[in-house]
Formats: structure tokens, sequence, C-alpha cells
């Protein structure tokens, strides 16, 4: 069995290809990092290193990559000749991968292959339907035959994966535990299931809130309140108790929406929060404040980790203090390296931040959660 995976970045190589590699497909990344690319042509394998066991070592083999520059073609190929496709590119790099994907669909209509799954492994609310919009934004096919040669499921993700050089070689280390939840009414087959580990759900939505306004909200939060406070490594904020404590209430907040939207119980949400808090605190990892928090832009968007848990639980009339006080930190994240970051800290130098906080979250002005991003926002630039 064939897979073709976009994105040999820590989740691709570290979870979604070890879960393919497990399954028995061969593996070709699509990747744009030649020099990772290198590498996988030189050994045609890889290492992985269980953080929980000891740094357990375990190889995934059988791969090879592909440049989607210089090698279209040849991805194109392994599109039409794969049972399926998977990516971990980061959702904002999907208009950039559109194209070659969209061309190996076409290819395998025009072959006349069967339809296939393309999984996309993305932190991103409905990853699958903004695949397929990117798709369609190509111009290469219509939605109904994008839909003809392929299924698009949307997923949620997780796992704790962290890039490392051991045995002189570019190598993984990886949580044990993982979750790849997958959409299963919306596979070629659901009674196929294509990849072994991953958890098949027909109600993805409420584990996928779950995941993203939990987690990765808890995650972003204490990195862009992290940062004003002058932390650098995300493990330094935990170490701090009265810090843990912060965290965990902004995620109780989340965890009050979480029980009256989805009917999870108290207790299930305040074990998932000890679990989560228990695996930022993860002894001998160190994250990068500038990594949990990368690309603001992206998570201040309406349904994402910050403003979507925000603005739902001003709807049902529960708190969100402490989570509005995250939106306005994120205004001030800024971190040279990160396109993001640049950008949104220009358009808050031209615009100003009353027109900002509404372009970049959809919360308009003359709102009681608009009015408390401002004074927040005011008060942390000030060192309050
Ligand atoms: N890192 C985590 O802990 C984690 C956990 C769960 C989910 N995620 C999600 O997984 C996805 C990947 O994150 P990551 O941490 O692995 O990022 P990463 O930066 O390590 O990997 C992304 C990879 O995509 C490649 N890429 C970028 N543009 C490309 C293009 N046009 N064509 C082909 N390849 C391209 C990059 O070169 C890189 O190798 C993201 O959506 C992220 O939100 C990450
Ligand atoms: O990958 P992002 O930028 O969406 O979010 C950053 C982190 O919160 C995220 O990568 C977590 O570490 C991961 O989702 C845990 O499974």
């Amino acid at each position: 069995m064939k897979a073709v995976h976009f994105g040999a970045g820590k989740i691709g190589r570290g979870f979604i290809a070890d879960l393919l590699h497990d399954t028995g497909y061969e593996i070709v990344f699509v990747d744009v990092n030649e020099k990772v690319n290198e590498e996988l042509n030189k050994y045609h394998n890889y290492y992985l290193y269980v953080i929980e066991e000891d740094y357990r070592r375990k190889e995934i083999d059988k791969v090879s990559a592909l440049s989607p520059i210089t090698e279209e073609d040849k991805v194109v190929e392994a599109i039409v000749e794969a049972d399926v496709v998977t990516t971990a590119v980061l959702a904002d790099n999907f208009p950039k991968i559109a194209g070659t994907l969209a061309k190996g669909l076409k290819a395998r209509l025009e072959a006349g292959k069967d339809r296939i799954n393309v999984i996309p492994c993305e932190n991103a609310l409905f990853n699958g339907d903004l695949l397929l919009k990117e798709l369609v934004n190509t111009g290469i096919a219509s939605e109904e035959d994008f839909l003809k040669a392929a299924a698009f499921p949307n997923t949620a993700v997780d796992r704790m994966v962290f890039g490392t050089d051991k045995d002189g070689r570019d190598g993984i280390d990886i949580g044990k535990d993982h979750e790849l939840a997958v959409e299963v009414n919306k596979l070629v087959d659901p009674e196929k299931l294509p990849i072994d580990g991953a958890e098949y759900t027909d109600n993805l939505q409420k584990f996928l809130e779950r995941k993203l306004y939990t987690i990765n909200c808890g995650h972003a939060w204490s990195g862009y309140i992290g940062k004003l406070m002058g932390y650098e490594i995300i493990q330094d904020y935990f170490a701090v108790p009265e810090n843990i404590e912060m965290t965990r209430e902004v995620m109780r907040e989340v965890a009050a929406l979480m029980v009256a939207k989805h009917g999870f119980t108290e207790k299930d949400m305040e074990d998932y929060i000890t679990f989560a808090l228990n695996r930022f605190c993860t002894p001998g990892i160190k994250d990068t404040i500038t990594r949990i928090s990368r690309a603001p832009i992206r998570k201040l968007a309406p349904n994402d980790r910050l403003v979507g848990p925000t603005v739902q639980c001003e709807e049902r009339g529960l708190k969100n203090t402490l989570l509005l006080r995250g939106i306005a930190a994120t205004f001030l994240f800024d971190v040279k390296e990160d396109e993001q970051s640049v950008e949104l800290m220009k358009y808050v130098e031209e615009h100003g931040i009353e027109d900002a906080v509404t372009h970049f979250t959809g919360i308009e002005s003359g709102t009681r959660m608009f009015d408390e991003i401002i004074k927040d926002y005011n008060e942390l630039k000030e060192g309050k």
C-alpha cells in the first residue's frame, strides 16, 4: 500500500507517518524542505524517540521524499498510484499545496482510479472542508470532480512532537499519547478504515472543539500571556504553580462551554484539563513560546481556539474573562521571525487596535467583549 503525505515536519514524520507506517504503507513525503527530503532519500528511514519510554527508538522505514517545486510531475504520479493522501503542512499552507494535489486528483480521475481518502491532519476546524475549498479555488477541476476523485474527512490531531538531533540524524521526540480523530461518515467507505491507530467518529465536532478549544487554547493563551511575563520556554512558565493555576482557570472557562454545548460532564472536563496540563509539564521537554503561539492571525480567526470559545461563552452567558484577556495579549505578540506576527503588528500600528480587533476576530465594536479586549490590551501594554 502506498501513502503520499504532504509535509515532512514534526507531525508529518512524528505522528501521521508513524500511524501510516504501522498500518503497512510505504510513504512518499512531499515537502519543500530540500534538506529533509535529501536525508529521507539517502537513508529511506528515520527515527522517532518515545519521550515517556526513556526515549525508546522506533524506526520508520520504506520512506522517500519528493519536492513539489522541482518534481511536481513525480508527485502527481505518486498521487495517481496512492492508496491514501494525508497532509500536515499547517492549514495556512493549503493554498500552496492545492495546485499539485489538484493535478494529482485530476490525473486519478483521468486514469479511472478509485476514489481515494485525502485526510488533512492540521489544527483547524473542518480542515477537510477547507482543503476542498482550496482545491476548488485552483480552478483545475470542479468541486463535483474533486468529490468524484476523493473524500475529504475532517479530523482532529493531537500529539506532542519535537524535532531532535540524535545519532547524527534528524529525528523526532514523540509523546506516547496521541489522537487522530477522523470523520468516519465522510470516508470513501466507512467500513474500510484507512489508518490503524486513528479513531473514527461520527461526532467529530464534539472532540475537535474539545481539543482545539481546551488544549490548543490553553497552550496558545499561556504562550501569549507568558511572553508578556518574559518567558520564552513554555515549560519555564509552567514551572510556576500560580501560572499552572491561571491556565487551568482559562481552560475551565472553556470546560463550562464544552459541558453546556457537547454534554461532557464536569469531571470529564476536569480530567481532560489535568491530562493537558500534565502533558504541558512533561519533564525533560522544551517547547518555545514562539512555536506554540505561532501564526497569531490564524489563532485569532473567529472559529479558532481563542475567539471561538470566547464568543460561544458570551452567547450562553458563561464567564469568558480570561479568554478575553488572552485575545488582548495576542495583539501584543511581537515576534520578528513570525510572518503573521509582523503582519499583525503592522496592521495595529497602521489602523489602530480598535479596527484590528474587529478585522481579525470579527468581534464588533460596541459589544461588551470588544470593550473588554481593548481595556485588557491597554492594561497589558502598560505592563499591568
Ligand atoms: N507540532 C505539534 O505539536 C502539533 C500537534 C498537533 C497538530 N499539529 C498540526 O500539525 C500541522 C503540522 O505542524 P508541525 O508542527 O508538524 O509543523 P512543521 O513546521 O514541523 O511541519 C510543516 C511541514 O510542512 C512543510 N511545508 C510547508 N509548506 C509546504 C508546501 N507548500 N508543500 C509541502 N510541504 C510544505 C514544511 O517544510 C514542514 O516540513 C499543523 O497544522 C499543526 O497545527 C501540530
Ligand atoms: O500547531 P498550532 O500552531 O496550531 O498550535 C500550537 C500548539 O498548540 C500545538 O502544536 C500543540 O502542541 C499540539 O496541537 C498538541 O497536540
